[in-house]
């Protein structure tokens, strides 16, 4: 398996154009496909999580226009819900491991005509999906689990959704109430969904809402509790949308800035971006970087880091990249209520648990949280990156504070950012 070794870097400092939000482009995409005319899309991630979605779109019927070198599409909506299959012989689709493929589409094709079974790499069987397919089934859908009860894959029938009341758990993902809330205009009826438990990664229902009203959708909301959607309206094309940069993707440069001096811009992400992880800035701001904040670009220098114990529940991605900062701050970091890193590409406590630990850092391991103590002098490792880019990406951090490191498999940040390692090098110095 390849792998790549980083050497110590001196400095860091200068401008990165952030990838398309992932979240953003997978949500948009979907959107234009539903509605009515067509929508070009700017900014558009190229990674293999929005592959997944566009070949997925493509099988079912839905004419594109891609052009990746401009970030570039133009999306021909069709107006009514995605239709392809039969009970006799249904369209299988591989989402591979995108979350943001599986749980929408797996709702978005409870509605219209036709057969389908959803499906994707190993992980992504291992990857709960039940507390949609609950929520789903109590209106009507026809959803049977073909391998592991509550778990992909699925077999879906299409059929009607009738509206009326549903309560949905919210405590292991977002990503289901996103996808129930993005199925709802299609309901029969009005919808209302109440939520169940204590719901974790919130700022991303507020992407899922903003991108909903820019297609035309209106949500009637009582904070995160209760979600009230008229039936009868109807997702239609804003024209031309783009895609801000990705927050998450971001946390690694903006941390580049923090630890290896600075100043580092990251343009795309900022005040006005819809994304939570630009909260990111002002957790490393707490820690001691300076950062500078603009309607559409953060800008990070470094500090004297100092440790935080903090519930990072609304950032559970860029959240990892506070758990490699950590390493190079004075004092203990704590990330508490992050249970469900457990359930993403791979087990995040464990892994990040076992890694920090392989360079030499004192790790605890909670239930939901982990205690990071950083020491006098960190060691080279090689880490292992479980197929999960966040791995890759946050461990490179540790070439910037000074420690060389060896990250094995460094493609897997295809999931959502190819060109990672090329990006961080053009800054390095
Ligand atoms: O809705 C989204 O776009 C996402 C929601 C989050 O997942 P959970 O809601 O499962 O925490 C996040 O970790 C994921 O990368 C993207
Ligand atoms: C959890 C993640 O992905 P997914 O969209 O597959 O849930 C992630 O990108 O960190």
């Amino acid at each position: 398996m390849k792998q790549i070794t980083l050497d110590p870097i001196a400095s860091v400092s200068g401008e990165i154009y952030l990838p398309g939000s992932k979240s953003i482009s997978n949500r948009a995409l979907l959107l234009a496909a539903l509605a009515e005319g067509e929508t070009t899309l700017t900014n558009l991630l190229d990674s293999d999580d929005i592959r997944h979605m566009l070949d997925a779109l493509e099988r079912l019927g839905v004419e594109y226009q891609w052009r990746p070198e401009q970030r570039e599409i133009q999306v021909k909506g069709q107006g009514k819900p995605l239709a392809q299959g039969s009970p006799a012989k249904p369209l299988e689709l591989y989402l591979g491991n995108a979350g943001t493929a599986m749980r929408p589409l797996a709702a978005a094709l409870t509605v219209g005509d036709g057969a389908f079974v959803l499906t994707g790499e190993p992980r992504m069987k291992e990857r709960p999906i039940g507390h949609l397919v609950e929520a789903l089934s109590a209106l009507g859908a026809q959803i049977r689990y073909l391998e592991e009860e509550g778990f992909p894959p699925l077999a879906i029938t299409a059929g009607a959704l009738k509206g009326g009341e549903v309560s949905i758990d919210g405590s292991i993902s977002s990503q289901f109430l996103t996808a129930l809330l993005m199925i709802a205009p299609l309901c029969k009826n009005d919808l209302t969904i109440s939520v169940r438990g204590e719901l974790v990664s919130k700022p991303y229902i507020d992407i899922t809402l903003a991108l909903m009203a820019r297609f035309g959708v209106r949500v009637d909301n009582q904070g995160y509790e209760s979600f009230r959607i008229q039936s009868g309206q109807r997702y239609i094309s804003p024209g031309r949308f783009m895609v801000e940069g990705d927050a998450s993707s971001a946390s690694y440069f903006l941390a580049a800035g923090a630890l290896g001096g600075g100043p580092v811009t990251v343009h795309g992400v900022g005040r006005l971006s819809l994304q939570g992880d630009k909260y990111f800035a002002d957790v490393l701001a707490d820690m001691g970087a300076e950062i500078q904040w603009f309607d559409d670009k953060i800008v990070a220098k470094g500090g004297k880091l100092v440790g935080i114990d903090m519930d990072l529940n609304h950032i559970p991605d860029a959240a990892m990249t506070i758990a490699t900062t950590a390493l190079f701050a004075e004092g203990p970091t704590t990330i508490r209520n992050v249970y469900n890193w457990r359930v993403k590409e791979t087990d995040r406590l464990a892994a990040m648990a076992k890694e920090l630990s392989k360079v030499g850092a004192q790790v605890e391991e909670g239930n939901d949280y982990l205690k990071i103590t950083p020491v006098p002098s960190l060691r080279h490792a090689q880490i292992d990156t479980y197929n999960d880019h966040r791995i890759a990406m946050c461990f490179s951090l540790l070439a910037v504070g000074g420690q060389k490191v060896t990250i094995r498999d460094p493609d897997c940040t295809r999931k959502t950012f190819p060109d990672y390692f090329e990006k961080l090098k053009s800054i390095s110095h």
